[in-house]
């Protein structure tokens, strides 16, 4: 990516040019922008999970007849698991990394729905709120995968009432990389472990508290017991 950018920076005829600290703040973007984001929602997902045992029982039914016990999951089998994708979308809707997206400025004087919104005003949309809003979902505040299953919504920015990704030219543009990372290692790991919680923890004692900034990450980190589930030469093979 550097050598690419390099390339790219030392061609006079662009049109935008990109000086050495273009890159530096582009690569910067990449790592921020792209490893927190897909861990925090595993982590949720996880999290959810492990308070949920049924849901794991689940993708693990969809994961034995997809892929089989003899093999990791790959990019490819993603599209043949819609449990698993249904599990990322309802983590991505109670949990979304940046719950008032990137901030905007009004360009012109608007009404929304009945609100004046002056020019220059600096506007954020909760997205955290509107994926909660009972008026447009049932039982908000569950985790339940299965409203998606059969169910048009998706995560892309045309869906107003989830937009973990944003939506319009500020739209996330790593939104495409950042789920198959998420979907994949979300898959692998439910599929090559059996989780269940510290000994002696019940499901309602799991503390799903979040800090709630910028962006949101649990507020403790997640504990679980895992075991192998797969052929024991897949965990040792590269
Ligand atoms: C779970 C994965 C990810 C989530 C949930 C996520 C979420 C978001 C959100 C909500 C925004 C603001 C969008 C808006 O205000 O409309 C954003 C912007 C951005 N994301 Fe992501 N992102 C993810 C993965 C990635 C990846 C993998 C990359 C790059 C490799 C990336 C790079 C960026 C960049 C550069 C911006 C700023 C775009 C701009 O301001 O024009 N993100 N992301």
């Amino acid at each position: 990516m550097v050598d690419v950018l390099l390339e790219i920076a030392s061609d006079p005829n662009l049109e935008v040019q990109i000086d050495r600290d273009g890159i530096k703040a582009f690569i910067q973007d990449l790592i921020a922008g792209g490893t927190e984001s897909s861990a925090m929602t595993v982590e949720w997902a996880m999290s959810e999970i492990l308070k949920k045992p049924e849901v794991f029982a689940k993708a693990t039914e969809e994961l034995d007849h997809v892929v089989g016990r003899n093999r990791w999951v790959t990019e490819e089998d993603i599209l043949s698991l819609p449990y698993v994708d249904a599990i990322v979308k309802e983590t991505m809707r109670l949990h979304p990394v940046a719950p008032m997206l990137a901030p905007r400025l009004s360009r012109k004087d608007v009404s929304v729905d009945g609100y004046d919104i002056p020019v220059g005003t600096r506007v954020l949309v909760c997205v955290w709120s509107i994926a909660r809003d009972p008026v447009l979902w049932d039982s908000p505040e569950e985790f339940m995968p299965e409203r998606f299953l059969g169910s048009k919504i998706d995560v892309k920015g045309q869906d107003f009432e989830l937009l973990p990704f944003g939506s319009g030219r500020r739209m996330c543009p790593g939104y495409n990389l950042g789920l198959k990372v998420i979907q994949v290692s979300l898959a692998n790991l439910l599929h090559g472990f059996a989780w269940r919680l510290p000994d002696g923890m019940a499901t309602e004692e799991l503390n799903m508290e979040e800090i709630f900034g910028l962006s949101t990450p649990r507020k403790f980190p997640v504990e679980a017991v895992v075991d192998p589930k797969l052929a024991a030469h897949l965990y040792t093979e590269a």
